[in-house]
């Protein structure tokens, strides 16, 4: 049976743990980027603690000192790694000689097709594919190439799409703004997200 997953991305609230808790998702992001949903490194560890062991955490980087993410990933404060920046094969290659085990997720912005097929070589564990970052709009999802590695689909995501982002075949689909009300994680999207997610699974 395919298995749709979920990540609900750019959590920093306790409430956002509590709700995520309750209908868990498969991957939530912790954001050290730049950004309105950014996190610091002390209370992404409180909020880890806080979290379900089932629900793995996702750090969300872009461009970062290789040596914070080894740090974070040793504290058991992340669980995967998000790069979304200008991350190349070296950089890659170079996490991965710090932390053998490390998993690691490239995000890229799809603008044409080769932008997501240039990566079925890399090291990466999985693929991303994004209209840029948390900007809550999508992109051409026609321009998803023959990709090789298993892939997130991100980018303007919420309930009312989520049907039509499926017959992509992602990996996991990956959802920030789509799950905010005035700006912060809304207990009722989530839920209703995860229903829909459900019931996909549900159908095959
Ligand atoms: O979400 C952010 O603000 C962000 C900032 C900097 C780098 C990455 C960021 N988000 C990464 C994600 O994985 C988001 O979930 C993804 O871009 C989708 O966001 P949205 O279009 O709002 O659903």
């Amino acid at each position: 049976m395919k298995y749709n997953k979920i990540k609900i991305c750019g959590l920093k609230r306790k409430k956002d743990i509590e709700i995520v808790n309750k209908y868990k998702p498969d991957y939530i992001g912790f954001v050290f980027a730049e950004s309105p949903r950014q996190i610091d490194f002390t209370k992404a560890a409180e909020l880890k603690s806080l979290l379900n062991k089932d629900i793995l955490a996702v750090g969300v980087f872009v461009d970062a000192d290789i040596q914070d993410i080894v740090n974070l990933t040793q504290s058991n404060t992340i669980d995967m790694i998000q790069l979304h920046g200008d991350e190349d094969e070296e950089y890659i290659k170079k996490l991965k000689e710090f932390e053998k085990n490390i998993t690691i997720i490239k995000a890229i912005e799809v603008k044409n097709i080769e932008d997501s097929e240039k990566w079925n070589d890399s090291m990466i564990d999985y693929l991303l594919l994004d209209n840029g970052k948390g900007t809550g709009k999508s992109f051409n999802w026609n321009l998803i190439g023959n990709i090789k590695k298993p892939f997130f689909i991100a980018g303007g995501i919420n309930v009312d799409n989520m049907e039509d982002i499926i017959k992509f075949k992602p990996f996991a689909i990956d959802i920030s703004s789509g799950a905010e009300k005035n700006g912060v994680k809304d207990s009722e999207k989530i839920d209703l997200i995860m229903d829909k997610i459900h019931n996909i699974n549900n159908s095959y």
